[in-house]
């Protein structure tokens, strides 16, 4: 339409001159990225705290309970109410560990990988979105063989956004190699972008659909990943064409895909705006909700934490010592993150909530 127009001038797309994309896309400076993480990570800071605080308190409890219960000072109850605040943290733990890799997401930026065969258009989809030119675009298949990345922020959320060697099989040694790069890119990402060339990869199949649906289940795969079909080149297409692959696309019960154009950009919008809804999706809302774990480090010992815990529940009836034990090892890997206890803060524990030695 007229936006289109005055948006692509000289042979460059200005996002910004396209209606609501100025607010949805722009490249991420690192002090921005860094601000929305301290944030988090404060908040998340005092939760530890709090879970090492009652992780703490319930080893002193243990603790006294046995050295001094033989002489009555420290009475059953008080195990049973260190049972309450275990199986309670676990259950928080459990909670907190099972977010998705959230935060991580966040911190990181969350991947989204560009593949398709050789020509499709990754590397133009890659400049038009990040408003330069960062990857080499020509019409001689096999241009791209490095992973070539953009830091962007998309609809609020951290990208890192990947161009790769375009598909096919080569005899060519260093396309070979970006190829295997290309594939390992798409293992690792957490959003795939198969970029098709509608003129060409699509129409020219016997069957479309059939061609579609075999690629989204084999990049599926585990489940766990995000599949967006952008149908490039839909400005070499007649209107009558375009008209007749929405019907049919439509009618297939497949996932819904992008027609969009990388020259004239259209369908761009569009395209932004499902990738921010899938990143979304997999992010959540970063300021609402519980806090989302940043570091994979802190989610290795809040995990060590987890397993000490349910140790101490195995235990616990069977030998008290080696329950109190696995506390020590749960409360040492919190620890871990939110600083080092010492023994005197125990003993002080110990010494102000019992009656013992008075
Ligand atoms: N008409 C038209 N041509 C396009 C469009 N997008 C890209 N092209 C052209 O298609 C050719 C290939 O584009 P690239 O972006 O280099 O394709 P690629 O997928 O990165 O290719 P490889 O790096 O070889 O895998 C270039 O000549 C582009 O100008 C589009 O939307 N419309
Ligand atoms: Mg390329």
């Amino acid at each position: 339409g007229e936006f289109t127009k005055r948006a692509f001038q000289n042979g460059k797309l200005d996002l910004t001159e396209v209606e609501g994309l100025g607010d949805l896309i722009h490249a991420e400076t690192e002090a921005q990225r860094r601000q929305a993480l301290r944030q988090m990570s404060g908040e998340l800071g005092q939760v530890y705290q709090r879970w090492s605080r009652q992780l703490m308190r319930a080893l002193a409890h243990i603790e006294a309970f046995i050295d001094f219960s033989e002489d009555d000072n420290v009475e059953e109850g008080v195990l049973l109410a260190v049972d309450e605040v275990v199986e309670k943290l676990q259950k928080e733990l459990e909670e907190h560990l099972g977010d998705n890799r959230r935060g991580e997401r966040l911190r990181d930026g969350v991947q989204v990988v560009l593949t398709g065969a050789t020509n499709a258009g990754k590397s133009s989809l890659l400049n038009v979105i990040s408003q330069k030119p960062t990857a080499i675009v020509s019409a001689i298949p096999g241009t791209t063989r490095d992973v070539v990345e953009a830091a962007l922020n998309i609809g609020g959320y951290p990208v890192i956004l990947s161009d790769t060697a375009g598909l096919r099989d080569s005899e060519d040694p260093i396309e070979k190699e970006g190829v295997r790069r290309a594939k390992a890119r798409v293992g690792e990402a957490d959003v795939i972008v198969a970029v098709i060339d509608v003129s060409d990869g699509l129409l020219s199949r016997e069957a479309p659909l059939a061609h579609l649906q075999n690629l989204f289940s084999s990049l599926q795969g585990d489940g766990h990943r995000s599949v967006v079909v952008a149908l490039n080149k839909v400005d070499l297409l007649s209107q009558e064409s375009i008209v007749g692959i929405k019907q049919l696309y439509q009618e297939s019960g497949l996932p819904p895909v992008c027609l969009l154009s990388c020259h004239t950009g259209e369908g761009i919008g569009n395209f932004l705006r499902v990738l921010r809804d899938r990143l979304k999706a997999i992010c959540g809302d970063p300021l609402q909700g519980a806090p989302t774990i940043t570091q994979t480090r802190h989610r290795h010992h809040l995990t060590a934490c987890h397993n000490a815990l349910g140790r101490y529940s195995g235990h616990r009836q069977l030998d008290l010592v080696l329950s109190a034990e696995e506390l020590r090892i749960a409360h040492r890997q919190l620890g871990a993150i939110t600083g080092r206890v010492s023994t005197e803060e125990i003993l002080d524990i110990i010494f102000s909530d019992f009656c013992i030695g008075k």
